[in-house]
């Protein structure tokens, strides 16, 4: 049978879906003779890597320990944000319609924009680029006016997805023409989106409000507690300073 495809083409594709299943399946995979243990049971790194797709709207409460955050040890916190609700939304396109009845009174939206994306579609429309679709939909997060007065946290991430992909030479300029000739490198890009997302959220905010900026891997799990935690003691900052304004 004649060949369709060369074979630095073929090489070449499942290099690229060898990439897009580092997401989660890659790991599984590689693993598992440690997983079809019939005592088998999930590690942190598990956890994290489970792909575990949100329906709907899910409601968690998470209490804090006052004294394990610099700035309740400050003694500014007093109880305030000892308890918070948080919600987790599912972000595909077909289950957005469901969050807006729980943009009311929000404090803070942390918004992840998986950055390695760039070369992706859409499984809800092939025709969308994902990281398109993320700028379309924090565009109207940032405009929505029942969360004018919300901080905007802002996570750039799956940079190791983004970092793997890159060094594998795939171009960015390809999938987003807008990128031009900067150079082809972790933080140039992550230079170029932030950018593009904080001039999204200035264009749309129809209020002042605080924002913040984070370039993440949350599969690393102390990366990410050093975020979150940095992300707390701004909610609350931020919380402190609006109720002092009343
Ligand atoms: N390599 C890598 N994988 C990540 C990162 N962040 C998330 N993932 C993986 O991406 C997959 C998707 O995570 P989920 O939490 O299921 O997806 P979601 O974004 O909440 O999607 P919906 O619930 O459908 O809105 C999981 O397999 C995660 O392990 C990252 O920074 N790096
Ligand atoms: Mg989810």
């Amino acid at each position: 049978m004649k060949a369709l495809w060369s074979d630095e083409v073929v090489k070449m594709v499942l290099k690229k879906r060898k990439l897009q299943m580092e997401d989660s399946a890659g790991f599984f995979l590689d693993d598992l003779d440690r997983i079809a243990q019939r005592n088998y049971e999930p590690s942190d790194d598990d956890v994290v890597r489970a792909r575990l797709r949100t329906f709907g709207v899910q409601e968690y409460r998470i209490s804090f320990e006052p004294q394990n955050t610099g700035i309740f040890a400050g003694g500014i916190g007093g109880d305030a944000g000892k308890e918070w609700l948080l919600y987790d939304v599912g972000g595909s396109r077909t289950v957005r319609h469901a969050w807006l009845p729980y943009f009311d009174n929000v404090q803070a939206i942390i918004f992840l924009a998986p950055v390695s994306c760039f070369d992706e579609r859409l499984v809800e429309d092939s025709k969308i680029n994902r990281l398109e679709d993320s700028f379309l939909l924090w565009r109207s997060v940032c405009g929505s006016k029942l969360l004018a007065k919300a901080s905007m946290i802002l996570f750039l991430n799956k940079c190791d997805l983004l970092k793997k992909k890159l060094d594998s030479g795939i171009q960015v300029k390809t999938h987003l023409p807008s990128y031009g000739e900067r150079p082809n490198d972790a933080n140039a890009v992550l230079k170029y989106l932030k950018k593009k997302f904080r001039d999204i959220l200035r264009q749309q905010s129809p209020e002042l409000r605080q924002s913040y900026f984070y370039a993440t891997t949350v599969i690393d799990t102390k990366a990410t507690a050093a975020t979150i935690n940095a992300v707390k003691d701004s909610i609350l900052r931020d919380y402190l300073k609006n109720a002092d304004l009343f």
